[in-house]
């Protein structure tokens, strides 16, 4: 059985006060940590404050990004040994938005998944298609390519570690939601992936959430289905009753 994890990505949302009361608000009523992993996943500024009020909690911190190289001249950069020296325990890599903005590439994402397994991370690769891509039937084609460069020179104990978030990126943040049913095909298309590049047992422990508007009213269906293992969440991560909802969901899934 794979645990549940619930993450929310806050991307460039909150002041520091309103991200720590959230997490004041939080952190008493995580539902039991052995059911589901729970996820912020915050702006580097908040980094610091936010790990040293969730300490002792079950909520885990994870930062958004980060460079693969341990330091360097790369201006407003943070890099992996700053954010394990903070304790923080997640890294997202390569979201879409990255990848459209700020030149995260699959090259460079494989970078920063070997430097998050270096520095103690659990990374959480983010691989996903575009409209064009979908309506050319090219999903699993892109999304296999994308799971097949992040995962590249890995051993099999850490791609079973790996944390996979398939997201469409035509559901990101548009009130549209892969069906379940499509979702599900998609992340057992991942998963047949990783079986042919490590092998059925990393296969079978990674676990391979689904991002792309998961509300308290859709995320029970999503998690119904056999081969999606949690959710990466954005807009309902913000409110502290819509994320316990979601972790919620997670512990009963
Ligand atoms: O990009 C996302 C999470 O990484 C999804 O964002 P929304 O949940 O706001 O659609």
């Amino acid at each position: 059985m794979r645990k549940p994890i619930i993450a929310g990505n806050w991307k460039m949302y909150k002041t520091l006060s309103q991200a720590v009361e959230f997490v004041q608000e939080v952190k008493t009523s995580i539902p039991e940590s052995t059911k589901v992993d729970a996820v912020i996943c915050a702006p580097a500024l908040f980094l610091p404050s936010l790990v040293k009020e969730a300490e002792g909690s079950a909520l885990e911190i994870g930062a958004q990004t980060m460079h693969f190289e341990n330091e360097g001249a790369f201006t407003g950069e943070i890099s992996p040994a700053q954010l394990e020296d903070l304790k923080v325990n997640y890294v997202i890599l390569g979201h879409s938005e990255r990848r459209e903005y700020n030149n995260e590439t699959d090259e460079s994402v494989n970078k920063k998944v070997h430097a998050a397994f270096e520095h103690g991370m659990t990374p959480i690769i983010c691989v996903g298609e575009t409209l064009d891509d979908r309506e050319k039937s090219h999903t699993m084609v892109k999304v296999s390519s994308q799971v097949g460069a992040a995962l590249k020179g890995l051993t099999k104990d850490q791609v079973a570690k790996t944390v996979i978030a398939y997201e469409p990126i035509w559901a990101i943040g548009t009130g549209k939601t892969a069906t379940s049913e499509d979702a599900n095909t998609v992340c057992e298309g991942i998963r047949k992936t990783v079986a042919d590049i490590a092998g059925e047992e990393a296969a079978e422990a990674v676990r391979i959430q689904y991002g792309g508007s998961v509300k308290p009213a859709n995320i029970k269906e999503l998690l119904s289905m056999e081969h999606i293992d949690g959710a990466l969440v954005g807009g309902a991560s913000l409110e502290p009753d819509s994320y316990l909802q979601l972790l919620e969901a997670g512990a009963n899934a």
